[in-house]
């Protein structure tokens, strides 16, 4: 039985500035969720989004209101018994609120995985890899700078992948940047991610231009609602095409793999509405023969954990993951970070997540955040983009 759900805002800066070409970030709000059972079990779940509302359609206090204005309440009346009855709970009463309900399934599951002595892994599937890849995004703004910054990743044995954040110059500008780092890095595996950026018929010239200089993979280069743009540069291109903004939840998942609307999906736990969302749309992509990547909106070590145990369970996961996300803060709020080496994340072996949040810290620092109200939460820079019509 539940005793407590606590959602806690917790801001964290980043290690340097992060160029998204809807936002730019210097800190990253994490969104906590705290469970604490009657009979003395507790589990944490991450709702993380990027730069306030620039990104997604939630917001961290909009996750927090809702969840203790609605989830909350709902979930201390009805008593569900397990998290499977708590998830077709929330979903027959609350629509949308996808982040909040990921938040509230992790640490459901994180609870469940405790009380068998099981990773979450084998609670959703079984996991078929021990370790998974993760690329690093090459984001300051500067060439150089990235380069540099790429050159320190490989030497440490983190990271010989690299994303790199395009579509807010002009594009012969974020083609130039790109090649750049391309010419510098020949044996890296090298994608962009345009966030939406272009048009179709930028698209067109952007992508002939990085698949003629080698780029790998291209990442939602046009508008979430021009799916049929995407489904037609996917046909056009041998270059992959990746769905990412565009894949929310199964409902939607099913369609875009059914119309194959792109080579690869993106998969997020918290843009899919939880940890079994997501496990069907990576395996209805499958089905569909579209190739899976495993995503992140940037959370920090509780929500990497968890999509870690996710992507564990994937029957292919051919271009890897960007489970960076606890990387690019500067303080880490687990009381063993997650093991990142030899190019990859190892996937937590102890039960339910396999992790222990030190909750003093993080209890601190949402205290912090939350007195201090000269130094408010920042929600990311806003970035004039034309694409949202905004
Ligand atoms: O993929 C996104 O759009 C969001 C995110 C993931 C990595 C990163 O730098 O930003
Ligand atoms: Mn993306």
């Amino acid at each position: 039985m539940i005793r407590s759900i606590n959602t806690l805002l917790v801001p964290i800066p980043t290690i340097r500035a992060h160029k998204l070409a809807c936002t730019v970030m210097n800190e990253q709000v994490l969104v906590l969720v705290h469970i604490q059972t009657e009979d003395g079990y507790e589990g944490w779940g991450e709702a993380t989004t990027i730069g306030g509302l620039s990104y997604a359609e939630e917001s961290p206090h909009s996750i927090k209101t809702n969840i203790d204005t609605y989830f909350t309440p709902l979930l201390m009346k009805e008593k569900p018994t397990s998290t499977a009855k708590a998830m077709q709970l929330l979903s027959t009463h609350i629509s949308g609120n996808r982040f909040a309900k990921c938040a509230i399934e992790t640490a459901l599951l994180d609870i469940e995985g405790k009380r068998l002595n099981l990773p979450i892994s084998e609670l959703i599937g079984g996991r078929v890899r021990d370790c998974i890849e993760v690329a690093w995004t090459l984001a300051s703004g500067n060439t150089d700078t990235d380069i540099a910054e790429a050159h320190q990743m490989i030497e440490k044995r983190r990271h010989r992948i690299f994303k790199l954040k395009i579509g807010s110059n002009p594009i012969l500008d974020d083609v130039a940047h790109v090649l750049a780092i391309k010419q510098a890095l020949p044996d890296c595996r090298i994608t962009v991610d345009v966030n939406q950026a272009w048009t179709e018929l930028e698209a067109m010239k952007g992508i002939s231009l990085l698949q003629d200089g080698g780029v790998d993979l291209i990442e939602q280069p046009v508008s979430m609602r021009n799916k049929s743009a995407l489904k037609r540069l996917a046909e056009h291109f041998d270059v992959a095409i990746m769905a990412d903004e565009v894949v929310q939840d199964p409902y939607n998942a099913f369609q875009l793999a059914a119309d194959h609307c792109a080579d690869v999906f993106a998969v997020k736990i918290n843009q899919a509405g939880g940890l079994k969302a997501a496990c069907l749309i990576g395996q209805m992509a499958h089905l569909a023969g579209i190739e899976l990547y495993g995503g992140t909106m940037l959370e920090g070590p509780i929500g990497t954990a968890a999509s870690a145990h996710v992507f564990s369970t994937y029957p292919s996961l051919n271009f890897d993951t960007e489970l960076f996300g606890p990387l690019l803060l500067i303080e880490d709020i687990l009381a063993q970070p997650l093991d990142y080496q030899n190019f990859g994340l190892t996937i937590p072996t102890g039960a339910g997540l396999g992790i222990e949040v030190d909750n003093d810290k993080v209890y601190h620092y949402a205290r912090q955040a939350n007195l201090s109200s000269s130094n408010p939460i920042s929600l990311g820079t806003y970035v004039s983009d034309s694409h949202t019509g905004v």
